[in-house]
C-alpha cells in the first residue's frame, strides 16, 4: 500500500506536485517522473531530509518585522432629531434645537499588514509539515506491517512441523484444521494490517480536511479583506463627492466615521444616506453656554463644556491649578476656565435659584402694617440685664398664669400702655452682633443697661458701639437707682461723653431711671421703647407668605427639634411648609412664649415651631413655601454647600481688596476696628489712621479699646466689613478660631508707622512688596528658673508652630507685648538646640529680660517680604 506514486503520494497529501518532487530532488531521490513509485526507502531519505532542513527558512531573516498593526480611531457627533423618523428634506430648518439629540461615535480601526515573503514561507513550511507527518506515519504503518508479515512467516512454519508429525490419515481431517486455522491465524497478521491502513488514510483524510479548511479560511479572509477595502473606497469617494456637492450650498456634511459606525447597525441604503444629511460638522468652533454655580466639580464643569475631563484638567494645570475630577472649584476659577476654552459663563447664583424655586425676591410686596419693634438688652456685666428682663417677663408674661413659664423660649412679647413690644431675650452684645454677622439684622431698639452706681465700663462702651454700627437707636435704662449710692448724672455724663446725648441736653436719647430689683420705672421704660419704635414707623407685609429669623434652636427628647422664631413678614400658620437654613419641615406646632398653642404668629411675633428636620442656626432666615418637596430640594442643595458660606461671603475688609473696591466706588468708607495694649497708643494709632481721610475716601474707627481682640470684635469687624488691627496685642484663641473660619484677617502691628504705612498704601494703591511679620510658633511659660551660668530660663512647652532660636520674639502677657527682643538660649533638655516644634518642652532663656513669668506666652516671629496684590 505504501508503494505508491509521487503524483498520488503528492495528492494524498495535497502538497503541490512539484514542491514534492522538488523536496525529493533535494532529498537525494533523483527522480523527475511524477508516476515513478515512491519506495519505502525513498520516503525515508525524503523524511531525513526534511527533518534535516526543517526550521532553516526562519534562519537568515533580518530581523524587521514580519507583519504590523495600524490602529486608529476617529471621534463624531451625529446630531439626530429626537423623533428619529422623519427625515424630510428642509425640516431641519424648522426643527428646534430643544428636540435634537447628540450622539457621540467613536470609531476604531486596526488592520494587520504581514510581508508577501513571510506568507510564501509559511504556506512553505505548512507544506513540509504535511509532508513529514504522512512520510512519517507510511513509515511507521510500514514497518508495522513488516513485523506482521514476520509473526505471520514463523507461525506458518510451527505448523509445518506439526504438520510433518502428523498421521497420513489424519493429513485430510489436520489439513481442513489446518487450511481452516490457516486463514484464521493468517487473518490476525493482514487483518491489523487492514486496519491501520484505515486509520491511516481516515487520519490522513482529516488532516488533509483541515488543512484545506485553514487554507480555504485564510483565502475567505483574504477575498472578505479585499471586497471591504473595495466598498471603502467606493464610499470615501461617494462621499467627497457628497461633500463637494453640500459645501457649495454653504453646508458640511457628517464625518464618514460617523456613517459607517451607523451604517454598521442599521440597514445601509436610503436610511443610511438619509441619516447622513443628519449630520452636521461645525463649520466653526462651538461656543457653548456654561451655567456656573457658585461651586462646581471639575467633572461636572467639563460635561457642561462637553470636553473631556483630563482636557480641562489640562487646562487647568497650565493655569497653575491642580485638580482632580471630583474636586470642587469656585465660581471665579471656573469662570476663567470657561473663559479659556472658549465658552460663554453664565454666572448662576443661589440666591437667583432660590427665586426661580420660590418666585421671590427682596422684599416681600403688599400692604404694610404696624409691627412692634424687637428690642435687645445691651451693658456691662453685672449691670442687670438679666435681671431687667427676668423682670419684665415676670410681671408681663407669667401673670396671671397658674404654671408660669416652664422653659426659656429665646424671646418673648409683652404689651405697654403704648403698644407690644418683642423682647430677645439674650442679653449682650455678643448674640446681637454674631447674629448681624449672619445677616440678621433683627433688633429695632437696644435698651443699655448702665447701673447708675457703677457709671459707665467698658462692655457699656462696647454695646453702643454694636449698636451705632448697626444704626439702631438706643434707650438707657439707668438702673439700680433704688440703691443709695446711685448716681444717674454720672451715666448721663459718662454716656454723653460717647456720644450718647440725653434728650434733656439737647440729644435724642432717652434716658428712664429704673430698677430691675423693685420694678420702679420699668413700666416707664417699656413706654419709652414703645415712643422710640413709634419714631421708627415700623412697619411689616402681612398678606405675603410668612418671613422670620431663628432666634435659637434646641433639641428636645420629646418634640424633637425645636426653633424660636421671630416672624418678620406675612403670618406662619400650622401646617406650613417651612425653611431654614439647610432644615425643612411641616409646622407640626406653634406655641407662644408662654407654651401654648397658638393657630398663627405675624410680625415680630415669637413662636416655638415644632416639625422641623433639624436644628437650625440661630440667625437663619425661615421661609414659608409653597410645598414640601421644593423646600426639601433647596434644603438639600443649602446643606450641599458649606454651613459658614455666608459667613464666608461676607468677609470682612481687607487690605487687598479696599483699593479695588474703591476703584469700583464700592466703598468710599473704610472702618476699623482698633484693639491696643494701652489707652494712649491705642487713641494715637487710630487718629492717626483716621487722619488719613481725605475727600474721597473716609476712614472711620467704628470700635476702639485696649485688651486682647476677642470673638465680639471679630463679629463686629465681620458685620461692618472693617478692618482689624490689634496694635501691640493679639486675637484670644477662641477670636483666633472665629476669625480663621470667617476669613477675618487680623492685622497685628507694634509700630504706629507701619500701620499708617500700610493703610496709607492700601488707599493709595500703591502696594509695594513689603515686610511682614509672620508668627510662626508660640510657647507657654510653665515655670521659670535661674541658672548660675545662664541667669533666668524659663520652661515652656511650645504649644502651636515652632520657636527657633535665631529668629526674633516677644513676651505676651495676657495678650499683651510685655518685652520684644531675641532669644539668649534655647535648650532641649542639656543640648542647645536651633529650633523646638510644637508639643515639645523646652528651656528658654530671653534676651536682655530677666522678668518672663509663668503664664507668659513668648512668640517667635519672622519678617518676610511679600509681593502686595490688588
Ligand atoms: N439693688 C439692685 N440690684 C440689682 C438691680 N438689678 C440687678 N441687680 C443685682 O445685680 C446683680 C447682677 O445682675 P444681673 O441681672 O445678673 O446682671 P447682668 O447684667 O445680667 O450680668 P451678667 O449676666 O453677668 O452680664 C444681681 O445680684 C442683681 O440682683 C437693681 O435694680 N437694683
Amino acid at each position: 500500500m505504501s508503494q505508491n506514486t509521487i503524483r498520488e503520494f503528492a495528492e494524498r497529501t495535497d502538497v503541490p506536485l512539484e514542491r514534492v518532487v522538488v523536496q525529493l530532488r533535494e532529498a537525494g531521490v533523483a527522480s523527475d517522473d511524477p508516476d515513478a513509485v515512491l519506495s519505502d526507502a525513498d520516503k525515508e531519505a525524503l523524511l531525513e531530509h526534511l527533518r534535516k532542513t526543517h526550521g532553516r527558512s526562519e534562519e537568515g531573516e533580518d530581523g524587521a518585522p514580519s507583519q504590523i498593526t495600524l490602529k486608529r480611531r476617529s471621534h463624531s457627533q451625529l446630531k439626530m432629531p429626537s423623533g428619529g423618523g422623519e427625515r424630510r428634506a428642509g425640516a431641519r430648518g424648522t426643527r428646534s434645537p430643544a428636540s435634537a439629540r447628540t450622539v457621540n461615535v467613536e470609531v476604531r480601526k486596526k488592520r494587520t499588514y504581514v510581508k508577501r515573503s513571510v506568507v510564501e514561507a509559511e504556506a512553505a513550511e505548512q507544506d513540509v509539515h504535511v509532508l513529514e507527518r504522512v512520510l512519517a506515519d507510511d513509515l511507521a504503518a510500514a514497518a508495522a506491517a513488516a513485523e506482521e508479515a514476520a509473526a505471520a512467516a514463523a507461525a506458518e512454519a510451527a505448523a509445518a512441523e506439526a504438520e510433518a508429525a502428523a498421521a497420513e490419515a489424519a493429513a485430510k481431517e489436520a489439513a481442513v484444521v489446518s487450511s481452516d486455522k490457516q486463514p484464521a491465524d493468517a487473518e490476525p497478521a493482514s487483518e491489523p494490517e487492514a486496519e491501520a491502513s484505515i486509520a491511516d488514510i481516515e487520519a490522513e483524510q482529516a488532516k488533509a480536511d483541515s488543512e484545506a479548511a485553514r487554507k480555504k479560511e485564510i483565502e475567505d479572509e483574504k477575498e472578505r479583506k479585499r471586497l471591504a477595502a473595495e466598498a471603502k473606497r467606493e464610499r470615501e469617494s461617494e462621499e467627497r463627492a457628497a461633500r463637494k456637492a453640500s459645501r457649495g450650498k454653504g453646508k458640511g456634511r457628517k464625518k464618514p466615521d460617523g456613517r459607517t459606525a451607523r451604517s454598521a447597525r442599521g440597514p445601509a441604503g436610503a436610511a443610511s444616506t438619509a441619516l447622513q444629511q443628519e449630520f452636521e460638522r461645525p463649520t466653526a468652533p462651538v461656543v457653548r453656554d456654561v451655567q456656573i454655580p457658585e461651586s462646581i466639580t471639575v467633572g461636572e464643569l467639563a460635561q457642561r463644556m462637553s470636553v473631556k475631563a483630563a482636557d480641562l484638567i489640562k487646562e487647568m494645570m497650565k493655569q497653575g491649578v491642580m485638580a482632580t475630577i471630583n474636586q470642587a472649584i469656585d465660581q471665579d476659577t471656573a469662570i476663567l476656565l470657561v473663559e479659556e476654552m472658549g465658552h460663554r459663563p453664565h454666572v448662576v447664583r443661589e440666591e437667583d435659584l432660590e427665586e426661580a424655586v420660590f418666585g421671590r425676591s427682596g422684599e416681600p410686596e403688599g400692604e404694610k402694617v404696624s409691627r412692634p419693634p424687637v428690642v435687645t438688652i445691651m451693658g456691662h456685666v453685672d449691670h442687670g440685664k438679666t435681671t431687667l428682663l427676668d423682670y419684665i417677663r415676670r410681671a408681663k408674661v407669667a401673670a396671671g398664669e397658674a404654671g408660669g413659664i416652664t422653659q426659656h423660649v429665646g424671646a418673648y412679647r409683652v404689651s405697654s400702655d403704648r403698644g407690644d413690644l418683642t423682647f430677645l431675650d439674650t442679653p449682650g452684645h455678643e448674640a446681637f452682633t454674631a447674629m448681624r454677622a449672619r445677616g440678621a439684622q433683627v433688633t429695632d431698639v437696644v435698651v443699655l443697661v448702665v447701673a447708675a452706681d457703677d457709671g459707665v465700663m467698658p462692655q457699656t462702651e462696647e454695646a453702643v458701639k454694636h449698636a451705632r454700627a448697626a444704626g439702631v437707636p438706643i434707650v438707657v435704662a439707668v438702673n439700680k437707682i433704688d440703691r443709695e449710692d446711685s448716681d444717674p448724672d454720672r451715666v448721663k455724663t459718662e454716656l454723653g461723653a460717647l456720644e450718647v446725648i440725653p434728650e434733656e441736653w439737647g440729644g435724642d436719647t432717652q434716658f428712664i431711671p429704673c430698677s430691675a430689683l423693685t420694678g420702679e420705672g420699668v413700666e416707664d421704660l417699656l413706654s419709652a421703647i414703645a415712643l422710640q419704635a413709634e419714631l421708627l414707623e415700623l412697619t411689616a407685609v402681612q398678606d405675603c407668605p410668612a418671613t422670620g429669623v431663628v432666634v435659637e434652636s434646641s433639641l428636645d427628647r420629646g418634640r424633637g427639634p425645636v426653633a424660636t422664631v421671630l416672624i418678620r413678614n406675612g403670618v406662619l400658620r400650622q401646617g406650613d411648609n417651612i425653611i431654614s437654613g439647610s432644615e425643612y419641615g411641616r409646622v407640626r406646632a406653634l406655641l407662644d412664649e408662654r407654651g401654648e398653642r397658638i393657630e398663627e404668629a405675624g410680625p415680630s411675633t415669637p413662636a416655638v415651631v415644632l416639625g422641623l428636620s433639624g436644628l437650625p442656626e440661630a440667625g437663619d432666615e425661615v421661609l414659608a413655601v409653597e410645598d414640601e418637596k421644593k423646600a426639601r430640594e433647596l434644603a438639600d442643595r443649602r446643606r450641599e454647600k458649606s454651613r459658614d458660606k455666608r459667613l464666608q461671603a461676607q468677609k470682612a475688609a481687607n487690605m487687598e481688596e479696599i483699593f479695588s473696591q474703591m476703584q469700583d466706588q464700592e466703598v468710599k468708607t473704610v472702618n476699623l476696628v482698633v484693639k491696643g495694649d494701652v489707652q494712649g497708643s491705642v487713641e494715637a494709632l487710630t487718629q492717626s489712621l483716621v487722619n488719613l481721610s481725605n475727600e474721597e475716601v473716609r476712614i472711620t474707627a467704628i470700635s476702639t479699646g485696649v485688651g486682647a481682640i476677642n470673638e465680639s470684635d471679630v463679629n463686629l469687624a465681620l458685620a461692618s466689613e472693617a478692618l482689624l488691627i490689634g496694635f501691640n496685642v493679639r486675637a484670644d484663641a477662641k477670636a483666633r478660631r472665629l476669625a480663621q473660619e470667617t476669613g477675618v484677617e487680623l492685622y497685628y502691628y507694634s509700630i504706629i508707622y507701619d500701620a499708617i504705612d500700610q493703610l496709607k498704601a492700601a488707599i493709595s494703591g500703591m502696594l509695594e512688596p513689603e515686610t511682614q511679620e509672620q508668627i510662626i510658633g508660640l510657647a507657654e511659660v510653665r515655670d521659670v528658673f535661674r541658672s548660675s551660668q545662664l541667669g533666668q530660663i524659663a520652661g515652656c512647652l511650645v504649644v502651636d508652630g515652632v520657636v527657633k532660636r535665631n529668629n526674633p520674639i516677644r513676651v505676651l502677657r495676657d495678650s499683651v507685648v510685655v518685652f520684644e527682643g531675641a532669644l539668649e538660649s534655647l535648650r532641649r533638655f542639656k543640648d542647645d538646640v536651633k529650633e523646638v516644634r510644637s508639643g515639645t518642652e523646652c528651656g528658654i532663656g530671653v534676651k536682655n529680660y530677666n522678668d518672663v513669668r509663668p503664664g507668659d506666652q513668648i512668640e517667635c516671629y519672622e519678617r518676610i517680604t511679600i509681593q502686595r496684590s490688588l
